[in-house]
């Protein structure tokens, strides 16, 4: 009898009930007795929604209080020596100090987790890091589960994924020396797991899905019979997961690997399967990822069941039916969705959705066909009416689509010539100082809004909120003494949900929350059809807060790649092609800006990077249109038009000569968490225009002060030449408060002029 799980559940919370209680806590509202009790309904409330759909466990581990990358250090005791807390004593307020940073501390560095839109934080490796032990509150969340009479399976991070995602910070010379200690962390914690009676451990192993090298696909085998061998062929057994790509060249590896069983993601390597089932030796589990975790549409049951069914005569009771990949990317019930309508809702199905097309294949495996055959019929249905429905194909945009040449990819002129003409035009100072686009979102911006959609403020009151808030905005920036401002982004929900709804081809939800980071969550959109831009967008807000200051007001723009790759995107056509389709629509909101004297027009591309596929054998061709579509856009304008591009988040280095080939006269770019590091990368790469590397980390509310600040600066005027440095946050400033904003900009600023005296003396010394 095959049998069903998943690998992990959204943990933030329908109604995102976590973050409201994290946020709580942060403030002082609630103390830590409230934000345990919202984790253990949430939990219990997931673990039910499993055993209710029928799987054969829940999941426990997949929880965190903030990131499971994170949880996992606390669970081993591996948390940086430099914060001076005890591993096994570690209280929720240290840990948040951890991820979040303190006035005394630096937070984590966080990145982007593999090419999702989740952020983990990056484990810090010195040669003191110890894994001896740390937190209960994994164990503590296994005895709820089973008070709760569930059948647990534990999920960990596994050991060389945790070490591979860390970075060293000192006394290493490669993360692998690592290995004894981190090895004989798991051990003990396997141990233990194994004392409390649990039969099953996942361990997830997602690098399996990138292009190891010889180093860390030889160290699999060792350090698995390690681990095995410490289990001494006695539970808990090891189902050990891959995901987010195929792993066909581990297929001999995988074969050999002394654990239970395997997970393949069949969502995004549909194509390994045949190699790895070849030989699959009589004694391991195979759990196969069918549901996808990383999109909502309804799963083709009919399709994927064609495709089990044979395997079931090879593996029997072997073949496990899974998700693709923990569900953490997918918003948590469709069931919550009011103001979706019924013909697109019959298309998509959500965490709580996947769970039961879960159980319905395994049911359909296991002889029991006619108990699931209404979902049956109704996947059936869904993929009729997706396949045959007018709402997705727009004639307007495939003829405008097929007729782009290669020039509408091409400014007239080179960086050069255009960079001399902006700044005759703009006269900017020695390294000009601006923001990312976004300011503040207040509670009180936050409020207007729920109550213009609730209906209980107009359309012209909700406006004259707004714009109010866009003339403080840039009334503080002209205080602050910036050099070219922004609108300050009050009337955006999400800067790619808020586009989304206005373009045609997009849906958007009510209620489908995502956890980004911490307690940070987004709705991505829906593109379910051919998109085209109806209307203007964002020029009325742009043009209005123009008129508010005699300095430049930079336009505001997600890009192509950005909107694609944060939005569920449809399956029925490459990515490449909606990509391409994104681009034209904004390209014309950018003549329209250019048009409505907006001089300064910056196009966010902060997913570029996180949409590079994992392989590098595919890089290539992604690269290729990605940049293609960043460069349709952008380049309808003319030369004096100044068009900004933004990244954060993610490493860029291995990029910089695509980043470069987007060819944006400025960029403004995350840095400052791992202290510039991107700068290594212009030691190799000549990075050839404007860059503002990003000077402050705004994902932490502390304050940075000048000194660090003009650090910095001078850190990257060793790499930059000043003509083409810029000074700027990493990031929007959207999640933080006004105080703490207002001062680190005051700072940033006077960081700015300190550089400008530094190099006015160097002058005159010379
Ligand atoms: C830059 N980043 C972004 C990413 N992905 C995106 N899609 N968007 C991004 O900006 N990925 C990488 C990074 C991740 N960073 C962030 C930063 C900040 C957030 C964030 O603040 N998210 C908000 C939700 C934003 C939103 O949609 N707001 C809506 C709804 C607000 C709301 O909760 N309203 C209340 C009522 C109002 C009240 O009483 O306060 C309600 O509906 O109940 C809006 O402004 O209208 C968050 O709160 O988590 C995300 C990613
Ligand atoms: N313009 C956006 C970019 C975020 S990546 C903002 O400032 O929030
Ligand atoms: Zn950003």
């Amino acid at each position: 009898m095959a049998l069903a799980h998943v690998l992990g559940f959204p943990r933030i919370g329908a109604h995102r009930e976590l973050k409201f209680a994290q946020e709580s806590f942060w403030k002082g509202a609630s103390d830590e007795a409230a934000l345990r009790a919202t984790g253990a309904t949430l939990r219990a409330r997931h673990w039910q929604a499993q055993a209710d759909a029928g799987l054969d466990f829940v999941t426990v581990g997949d929880f965190a209080w903030y990131d499971q990358v994170l949880g996992t250090l606390a669970l081993l005791g591996a948390i940086p020596s430099r914060f001076g807390f005890d591993p096994k004593q570690l209280s929720l307020a240290d840990y948040f100090i951890l991820a979040r940073g303190s006035k005394q501390h630096f937070a984590m560095e966080m990145t982007k987790w593999f090419d999702t839109n989740y952020h983990y934080l990056v484990p810090e490796w010195t040669a003191d890091v110890q894994f001896n032990g740390g937190v209960d509150w994994l164990h503590d969340e296994i005895a709820e589960a089973r008070a709760l009479g569930h059948k647990v399976k534990v999920a960990l991070v596994g050991p060389l994924t945790l070490l591979y995602q860390g970075k060293i910070k000192s006394g290493l010379g490669h993360k692998l020396d690592l290995l004894p200690k981190v090895v004989a962390g798991y051990q003990q914690l396997l141990q233990r797991l194994h004392a409390a009676g649990i039969e099953s451990v996942q361990i997830d192993e997602p690098i399996l899905a990138l292009e190891l090298d010889a180093a860390w696909r030889n160290a699999f085998a060792p350090v698995y019979a390690q681990l095995n061998a410490q289990l001494s062929g006695s539970a808990p057994a090891l189902l050990l997961t891959t995901y987010f790509g195929e792993v066909s060249e581990h297929a001999e590896l995988l074969r050999s690997l002394p654990v239970a069983g395997v997970h393949l993601d069949l969502v995004r390597g549909a194509d390994q399967l045949e190699q790895i089932v070849a030989g699959w030796p009589q004694d391991k589990v195979l759990s196969l990822g069918v549901v996808d975790g990383r999109n909502l549409w309804r799963t083709d049951l009919d399709q994927v069941l064609t495709k089990l069914k044979p395997l079931q005569a090879q593996l029997g009771d072997r073949l496990w039916v899974a998700s693709s990949c923990s569900l953490l990317h997918v918003p948590v019930d469709l069931a919550n969705e009011s103001k979706l309508d019924e013909e697109l809702k019959s298309w998509l199905a959500f965490a709580t959705q996947k769970l039961a097309e879960i159980v319905a294949l395994k049911l359909a495996l296991n002889g029991k066909a006619a108990e699931v055959e209404a979902q049956f019929v109704a996947s059936r249905a869904a993929q009729a009416s997706r396949r045959s429905s007018s709402r997705i194909h727009n004639p307007l945009v495939q003829k405008r689509l097929a007729a782009v040449t290669a020039a509408d990819a091409e400014r007239s002129a080179g960086f050069d010539a255009r960079i001399a003409k902006q700044q005759a035009k703009w006269q900017l100072p020695a390294f000009p100082t601006t923001t990312i686009g976004s300011f503040p979102q207040t509670a009180e911006i936050r409020q207007a809004r729920a109550a213009y959609k609730r209906g209980e403020i107009g359309h012209l009151d909700y406006l004259d909120k707004m714009r109010e808030e866009i003339r403080i905005v840039v009334e503080k920036q002209e205080q602050l003494g910036l050099d070219v401002l922004v609108h300050g982004e009050p009337e955006r929900n999400d800067m790619v949900e808020y586009f989304g709804e206005q373009l045609w081809g997009y849906a958007f939800t009510a209620n489908g929350w995502v956890q980004s980071y911490g307690s940070r969550c987004v709705k991505p959109p829906v593109i379910y059809g051919d998109v085209y831009r109806p209307e203007a967008m964002t020029v009325g807000w742009s043009q209005f807060a123009q008129t508010l200051t005699a300095k430049p007001m930079k336009g505001m723009l997600t890009g192509p790649v950005t909107m694609l790759q944060w939005s569920f995107v449809r399956d029925d056509q490459p990515r490449e092609t909606t990509a391409l389709q994104i681009a034209l629509a904004l390209r014309d909101e950018v003549c329209d800006l250019e048009k409505a004297n907006i001089g300064m027009i910056q196009i966010d591309e902060p997913a570029f990077r996180e949409g590079l596929p994992l392989k590098s054998r595919d890089w290539p061709h992604y690269l290729d249109w990605a940049v293609r579509a960043f460069k349709i856009s952008a380049a309808g304008v003319g030369d004096e038009t100044q068009i900004h591009t933004h990244m954060c988040y993610s490493e860029f280095n291995d990029i910089l000569p695509w980043i470069a080939a987007m060819d944006a006269d400025v960029i403004t770019i995350e840095t400052s968490r791992s202290d510039m590091e991107l700068l290594d990368g212009f030691g190799e790469f000549a990075y050839p225009n404007d860059i503002g590397p990003g000077v402050y980390d705004i994902h932490s509310p502390r304050v940075p002060q000048v000194d660090e600040m003009e650090r910095l600066l001078r850190k990257a005027r060793g790499v930059i030449p000043d003509a083409r440095l810029w000074v700027n946050p990493d990031c929007g400033l959207k999640t933080r408060g006004w105080p703490e904003t207002y001062e680190a900009l005051e700072n940033m600023v006077l960081a700015a002029k300190r550089l400008r005296q530094t190099v006015e003396q160097e002058r005159k010394a010379a």
